[in-house]
């Protein structure tokens, strides 16, 4: 089967190929099925076998050469990624940067993995040794193509796995280069590899008996479909997943920066990020004056060809995610929200960019709890606005949904900044900031954005999620993808009970 993707790639970097946001097929593919799966799977466990007999530092030392030339190859990567995607080149390098700097990181923790030595009775002991898991798939999502393939191919190569990885068939084309890059850097070939398809080329991954773990990015419902595969397999899984989150801005905040934060906290990468702020509350004393300044900030983001330096935000995914976008601001108007600026489709000037998804970024105003805007992930440039008097009722409303990716606070108060994030039901919580991603510090959500909260959330449990669904970055993520083997020595004879 052949599929076509309406924002991708042709192979050259001509002129003409940077005006191909507008519905223009500039790649095809054929999507893996078993027996792509099977070879790459096969593939995949010929590169562990050598792989794994690696030391850390030598494995280190491949994922350091991988992160230079990725380094060094960053424009050329981030123009790719943004056809891939429809980001701005901006955003593309800082993924590309966020991306080299997972590799380098994971290789520096490559020579660190170490088990313990316990001393037993009569001179006996025993140790523990922290070994790879095997071939593990990476699943990915299409708004951070590459960076989602680095953030989960790096720990787990560092840890001595094989990977392959399935990037969504809306952006294709950089894992690709990922997987020369991991080659050209000296991982065996087949270390990484790459099956391009869907939904049923993902199934057949997750169900492959030789997998040893799948790692996903992506929607819920897809996550909900991933964990009953893997648990037929009693595979782990790490999972990232949607969000809805609370940013909560208090009356003494410095109102510069949280104008700032809302605007990073909803409108990069169009809008389609997991993790974005999207519900916006605001103590009433500000409400106004901080409503009018993120007004005024969002009509003047530049909206256009991602490729010009100038542009501050592209065109949206597809045509169905964009009319999915719009009309959720259309049906936020339905219930009484008020539409402050944007959430009307945008044709840019440039007659050759006219077929494209742009949307003018969202403000809503007016907006309550109950309504679909609230509730729902958007995944598109749309911010709710809502308006509260008291920590303790913020709290309870930030808090007041199935989703746990992240959340964020804009206070001069520290101790109140501190408390409130103690209170808060999400995985990353920022303070003063928002959507900042280094890659030194774990990412992944509480609930169902990808961890599961220990029995019925109550006030003493609260906040004490088990990261059972796994994490992304971080030296926790090491734990994520290896195993720990206990061996038991007898130094003197066996004692037996027979
Ligand atoms: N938490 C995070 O780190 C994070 C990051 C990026 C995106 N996301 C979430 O991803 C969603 C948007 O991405 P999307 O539309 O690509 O998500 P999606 O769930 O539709 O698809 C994600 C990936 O899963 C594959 N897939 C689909 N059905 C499958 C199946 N049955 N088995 C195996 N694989 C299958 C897709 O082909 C794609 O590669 C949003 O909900 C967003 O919040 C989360
Ligand atoms: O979409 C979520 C993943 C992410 C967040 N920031 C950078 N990458």
């Amino acid at each position: 089967m052949t599929t076509q993707i309406g924002v991708s790639f042709d192979g050259s970097l001509d002129e003409d190929s940077i005006w191909t946001w507008c519905s223009r097929v500039i790649a095809t593919f054929s999507c893996s099925g078993e027996k792509e799966v099977n070879l790459a799977v096969e593939d995949a466990k010929a590169a562990f076998k050598i792989w794994r007999q690696k030391s850390g530092l030598e494995r280190g030392r491949i994922l350091l050469e991988a992160a230079r030339i990725i380094r060094e190859r960053t424009d050329e990567i981030a123009t790719v990624e943004s056809i891939n995607n429809g980001k701005s080149i901006l955003e593309a390098r800082l993924d590309i940067d966020t991306s080299w700097q997972c590799l380098e990181y994971y290789a520096g923790l490559a020579g660190s993995m170490a088990g313990e030595h316990i001393q037993l009775p009569g001179g006996s002991f025993g140790y523990t040794r922290r070994e790879p898991l095997g071939v593990c798939v990476g699943i990915g999502a299409w708004n951070y193509p590459f960076q989602i393939a680095s953030w989960k191919s790096a720990p787990a190569l560092a840890c001595g796995n094989a990977m392959v990885f399935k990037p969504s068939p809306f952006t294709p084309v950089t894992a690709l280069l990922l997987a020369e890059i991991y080659t050209e850097a000296g991982a065996p070939p087949g270390l990484f590899n790459v099956v391009q398809g869907g939904g049923a080329t993902g199934q057949l991954l997750c169900q492959h008996r030789d997998v040893a773990k799948v790692s996903f990015t992506g929607s819920v419902p897809t996550g909900t479909k991933i964990m009953e595969a893997a648990a037929k397999g009693i595979k782990p899984v790490t999972l990232e997943l949607g969000g809805k989150s609370p940013l909560i801005i208090f009356a003494d905040c410095n109102l510069e920066n949280a104008v700032k934060g809302a605007l990073m906290a909803n409108f990069l990468t169009q809008g389609e990020v997991c993790c974005n702020g999207t519900r916006v509350f605001v103590q009433k004393e500000i409400l106004d004056k901080f409503t009018e300044q993120v007004v005024q900030q969002t009509q003047r983001i530049k909206i256009g060809d991602p490729l010009l330096e100038g542009t501050r935000m592209g065109p949206l995914i597809n045509r169905p995610h964009l009319e999915r976008v719009l009309g959720f601001v259309k049906g936020a108007k339905e219930q009484g929200a008020k539409v402050l600026c944007g959430g009307d489709p945008y044709v840019p000037e440039d007659p050759k960019l006219k077929d494209g998804y742009f949307m003018r970024p969202c403000v809503l105003g007016n907006c309550r709890d109950d309504m679909t805007c609230v509730k729902e992930e958007i995944f598109g440039p749309v911010m709710s606005i809502l308006s509260f008097d008291t920590e303790a009722e913020v709290l309870e409303r930030a808090n007041n949904t199935a989703f746990g990716l992240a959340a964020g606070v804009f206070t001069r108060d520290l101790q109140r900044a501190h408390r409130v994030v103690a209170e808060l039901q999400a995985g990353v919580c920022f303070i003063n900031n928002y959507n900042v991603s280094p890659v030194e510090l774990p990412f992944g959500g509480y609930k169902k954005s990808g961890s599961q909260p220990v029995g019925i959330v109550t006030a003493q449990n609260r906040g004490a999620s088990r990261e059972g669904f796994g994490r992304e970055n971080g030296r926790v993520t090491i734990e994520h993808y290896s195993q720990l083997k206990t061996v038991c020595v007898e130094m003197g004879d066996v004692e037996s009970a027979f």
